[in-house]
């Protein structure tokens, strides 16, 4: 198999390497279109694939094209685009808010797959949603999940509108992770701890927890009735929580990021 990669990024060389590690395509199949000057040549000292700064006539000859330009930049490459790729080729793109239908016109291109992972993808451990135009057949949607599995696991989704809540949720899902991380981390400091005794106490303790939430069979409001004693130190901080609306507020987030993943649609 032959892939092309627009924007080779976070995201997009988390796909690389993924399918570099197993096996799924040859580093001179693998075609990297890197704009900034400074990524690609570390991407050439890396000899990550073949690497060029340009769309040309080399992209028609992939089976496959990733898109993995910002949002913002699909208006700067759907062009070039436009005027070399073939009528068999597969489209995936990676890019919030932008949909099927959009990409599909502006590439004069029906067959448009489109997905959003996340930064965990990196280390084969992300959780890809994606979703496809009917004009893709089952062949080639398999082909592409195959190829998203090797980033993590996948799931399917009928409903487009769907991918905005997956971006919302699990694409930038990371993101919220570290921030209340970050601020477990703080919290420790402020009490007297230094950076890294904080930062392991705070790590193992969200790894540890993780671990439970998979494996105890337990709610998750079960999971917390057994940390908080009666009258003890949880309850005191969880009081705190909801007198802030924590949990509110993080949902609130949430859907603001669902939100602008919409707007993101609109240019
Ligand atoms: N980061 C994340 O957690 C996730 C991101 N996504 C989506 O993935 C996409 C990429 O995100 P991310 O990898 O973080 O972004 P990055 O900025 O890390 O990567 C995008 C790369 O594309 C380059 N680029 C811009 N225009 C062109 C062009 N015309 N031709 C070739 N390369 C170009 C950029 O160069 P330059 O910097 O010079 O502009 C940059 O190096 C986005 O659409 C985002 O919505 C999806 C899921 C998760
Ligand atoms: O913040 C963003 O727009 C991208 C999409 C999901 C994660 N990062």
């Amino acid at each position: 198999m032959k892939i092309a990669i627009v924007g080779c990024g976070n995201m997009g060389m988390a796909f690389a390497k993924s399918f570099l590690q197993y096996d799924l395509v040859k580093k001179d199949d693998l075609l990297l279109i890197e704009k900034s000057t400074d990524r690609s040549e570390a991407l050439k000292n890396e000899k990550a694939g073949v690497v060029v700064d340009t769309i040309g006539p080399h992209v028609g000859q992939t089976d496959l094209v990733i898109l993995s330009v910002k949002p913002q930049d699909f208006n700067s490459v759907y062009e070039a685009l436009r005027d070399v790729v073939q009528p068999n080729q597969i489209i995936l793109s990676i890019m919030a808010g932008i949909p099927i239908a959009q990409i599909q016109e502006k590439l004069a291109h029906p067959l448009v797959v489109r997905a959003m992972p996340n930064t965990p993808a990196m280390l084969g451990m992300g959780i890809t949603g994606f979703t496809a135009a009917k004009e893709v057949d089952l062949a080639s949607l398999r082909r592409v999940e195959n190829l998203i599995n090797a980033t993590g696991r996948s799931i399917f989704l009928e409903d487009e509108a769907m991918l905005d809540a997956v971006t919302a949720l699990s694409g930038s899902g990371p993101a919220y992770f570290y921030y209340v991380v970050k601020a477990m981390i703080e919290a420790g400091k402020q009490m007297g701890f230094d950076d890294a005794v904080s930062a392991l106490l705070v790590k193992q303790t969200m790894l540890g927890a993780y671990h439970l939430i998979n494996t105890a069979d337990k709610s998750l409001d079960e999971l917390i009735k057994a940390v908080a004693s009666k009258g003890g130190t949880t309850e005191a901080a969880l009081r705190t929580f909801e007198a802030g609306a924590l949990s509110d507020t993080l949902v609130a987030g949430i859907k603001a990021a669902q939100v602008r993943a919409t707007e993101l649609s609109k240019g």
